[in-house]
């Protein structure tokens, strides 16, 4: 141990480490009962007041994360903090720091959004003059005012999620934890969330580390995002940034078939104006290099293998490209093993 650590207090060391960050876990390591090594020295961290999204595939680690950073599973290995605070060290701190929503709903059908409210202030020890006002001012702030007093069952979608993360909120956390948000809501009622969330952030500075299957989500909302695979950090970075390190065009076709000759991967790899590509189903997607040359060149290998084309467009790089390129991609040119980061 170095002489400056042995002069703070473990909670010092603790706070110090973790650099004044919301969040910050390092080296996390989880290893199941039987042996599933479900995170595998994942870290990252969070700025205070940003929103940061968590993407994967399904058994990537995300769940493992956040039961961890929420105090409800301990690492094998590894460290984290919450606003300075350590998960394994200092739980009650922490539960204090957070709010946590998860994916299924933690709404009492049965009571009002009030009733919902004010069990939680009890939960937290609020006393009933502070519940009540904090109560007010949630259904305020999530438009649930009007419907207060109706039995949260008659509530739509939306308004539930609204009212899980209005308890999630009752006794002011600095960081709130929310697992797939707006997964099953209709595309108005996502849109609706987006804007609340981002709010909280914009506004009440709140952090918030949300995890996703929709890149659509992360892009829209997401200050950061670390995307994980198999345990592990596979890239970091705001959308825009990761999206412009794909550089050049993303060629998208709609083919009239689902099934590919066997040559034709072989054969698209020879052309120097296609970097990597993808085909799953009916659609090919590719990274190109310029998407005015490349294109013509791909039709004209599509229209060799008599391979019928609906449809094909050029665009500019979009997450779902970042994300094919290091979590999903079926053909390669660059060699990598499926799912392996350049
Ligand atoms: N309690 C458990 N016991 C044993 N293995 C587990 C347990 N919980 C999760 N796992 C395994 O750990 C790995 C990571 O799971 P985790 O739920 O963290 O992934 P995830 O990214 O949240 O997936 P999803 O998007 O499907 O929710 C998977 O292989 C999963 O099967």
């Amino acid at each position: 141990m170095t002489g400056g650590r042995t002069l703070l207090g473990q909670g010092a060391a603790a706070r110090q480490r973790a650099g004044g960050a919301a969040i910050a876990a390092d080296g996390l390591v989880k290893i199941y009962k039987g042996g599933v090594r479900a995170l595998d020295g994942f870290g990252f961290t969070v700025a205070a007041g940003s929103i940061f999204a968590l993407l994967g595939p399904n058994g990537a680690g995300k769940s493992t994360t956040v039961k961890i950073l929420t105090t409800l599973s301990r690492p094998t290995a590894g460290d984290a903090f919450i606003a300075g605070f350590d998960v394994l060290r200092e739980p009650g701190e922490v539960r204090r720091m957070i709010g946590v929503v998860g994916q299924r709903s933690g709404v009492d059908g049965a009571a009002t959004a009030v009733e919902n409210l004010r069990l939680q202030g009890r939960v937290h020890g609020l006393g009933a003059k502070r519940t009540s006002v904090r109560t007010a001012e949630l259904l305020e702030r999530f438009r649930l005012t009007d419907a207060a007093n109706r039995p949260a069952r008659t509530y739509s979608g939306g308004m539930r999620r609204k009212l899980d993360i209005a308890i999630g909120l009752v006794h002011r956390p600095r960081v709130l934890f929310l697992d797939e948000p707006t997964t099953g809501l209709d595309p108005e009622a996502r849109a609706d969330l987006w804007r609340e969330i981002q709010a909280l952030s914009e506004q009440d500075a709140l952090t918030v580390l949300l995890t996703t299957h929709y890149l659509e989500e992360a892009d829209r909302l997401a200050d950061r995002l670390a995307l994980i695979d198999r345990g592990r950090l596979v890239v970091e970075g705001a959308p825009e940034e990761l999206k412009a390190g794909l550089q050049g065009d993303t060629v998208q076709i709609e083919l009239g078939t689902e099934s590919l000759p066997e040559l034709l991967p072989a054969e698209l790899e020879q052309l120097d104006a296609v970097r990597t590509f993808t085909a799953a189903g009916d659609r090919f997607r590719a990274q190109v290099e310029h998407g005015a040359t490349a294109l013509p060149a791909i039709l004209s290998v599509l229209e060799g293998y008599r391979v019928p084309v609906v449809s094909a467009t050029v665009s500019r790089p979009s997450l779902d490209d970042v994300y094919l390129q290091y979590v999903g991609h079926v053909y390669d040119r660059s060699g990598l093993d499926e799912g392996e980061a350049r």
